[in-house]
């Protein structure tokens, strides 16, 4: 078989779909213009935005467990520690001049052990992360991603949207009062971009608060919007400042000069549209690409004025913890 499959299992449901076919390019404007499964990259300047058209069906993933994974070649290439503490204070330095507020700056983490079953490892995670969209997108000899996202980026449900921002990031911080003033200013800058996206549409505000996402917590607002004139177009809300920094373009040019490699898809988006009358969209986060010598594994973090190099670091590795440890 030489064609292209999605896996997703979406937050609070314990069973998969499948879409299999030919994967196609689409465009900013035509995402939701056909049913089917849609992966797109953080800068669509750099890669395409995929779409598996068809109908998303229910399946077991048992099916896969002797599938034979085609997989590209691309060296492995990881941010070393003193690498990163370089890009930090390039990063800081930037906020300080006054090119931005916040950047968030992200890295690669190769690992070549060897995952012996995909069914299994999308299994685990399905089990260990409830409340997250677990997915595996793969384009034969091109893309090969996993992961168990905690953030919505959009969910079109006629006559309702519901879009969410989520950042800040603790362990162990399941109340409100445990949040410092540093992690609320991060999550502020979130809703204060969704709600110039959503501005003049009727809305509704539920948050903030903490949700847990595997081995960390996170700050979340949800907006509820009525649909009264067009729907809003996941690239007017994506990529925001809780993948880019604020202001966002600003923060990607410094991503562009900061960053030691390209994030491919890592924050870029993903998942079904138009399955069941329903679109619902996610970030890629907590995730990896597998490629032939093993895979990579993305994470992140938004960095203010206020923060510290070890303190962002060690949130990094929690944060790429979330798959590492269901391998
Ligand atoms: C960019 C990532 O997280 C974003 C989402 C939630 C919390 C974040 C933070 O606390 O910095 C980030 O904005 C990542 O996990 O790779």
């Amino acid at each position: 078989m030489t064609e292209s499959i999605a896996l997703y299992s979406l937050p609070d449901t314990d069973h998969f779909y499948e879409v299999c076919g030919p994967a196609e390019q689409t465009n900013p404007e035509n995402v939701f213009q056909k049913r089917g499964v849609v992966f797109a990259p953080f800068e669509i300047s750099d890669h395409p935005i995929y779409r598996i058209p068809g109908q998303p069906v229910k399946t077991t993933l048992t099916k896969y467990e002797n599938f034979n994974w085609q997989k590209k070649h691309r060296p492995l290439h990881q941010t070393k520690q003193s690498t990163y503490q370089d890009m930090f204070h390039r990063a800081i330095q930037g906020i300080e001049v006054g090119s931005c507020e916040k950047i968030v700056l992200s890295t690669r983490s190769a690992d070549t052990s060897s995952i012996p079953s995909l069914p299994a490892f999308l299994q685990q995670l399905r089990q260990s992360y409830p409340s997250a969209f677990v997915y595996l997108f793969y384009i034969p000899h091109e893309e090969l991603w996993i992961g168990a996202s905690p953030e919505l980026l959009l969910d079109t449900n006629y006559p309702f949207q519901r879009t969410a921002a989520l950042a800040g990031t603790r362990k162990g911080a399941p109340k409100l009062g445990d949040w410092p003033a540093k992690e609320r200013e991060e999550h502020h800058y979130v809703e204060q971009y969704v709600e110039k996206v959503i501005e003049g549409q009727k809305f509704r505000k539920e948050g903030p608060h903490p949700v847990k996402a595997g081995p960390v917590f996170h700050l979340k607002t949800n907006y509820f919007i009525d649909i009264e004139g067009p729907v809003v177009n996941p690239f007017r809300l994506h990529p925001g400042p809780a993948l880019s920094g604020y202001p966002v373009q600003a923060a990607i040019q410094k991503i562009h000069e900061i960053e030691d490699s390209s994030r491919h898809y890592y924050t870029g988006f993903l998942g079904p549209v138009w399955n069941e009358g329903n679109s619902r969209l996610f970030i890629n986060l907590r995730c990896l690409e597998m490629l032939r010598d093993g895979q990579l594994l993305y994470a992140g973090g938004g960095l203010t004025i206020d923060s510290d190099a070890t303190a962002e670091w060690t949130e990094i590795q929690d944060k790429l913890g979330t798959l590492r440890s269901k391998f």
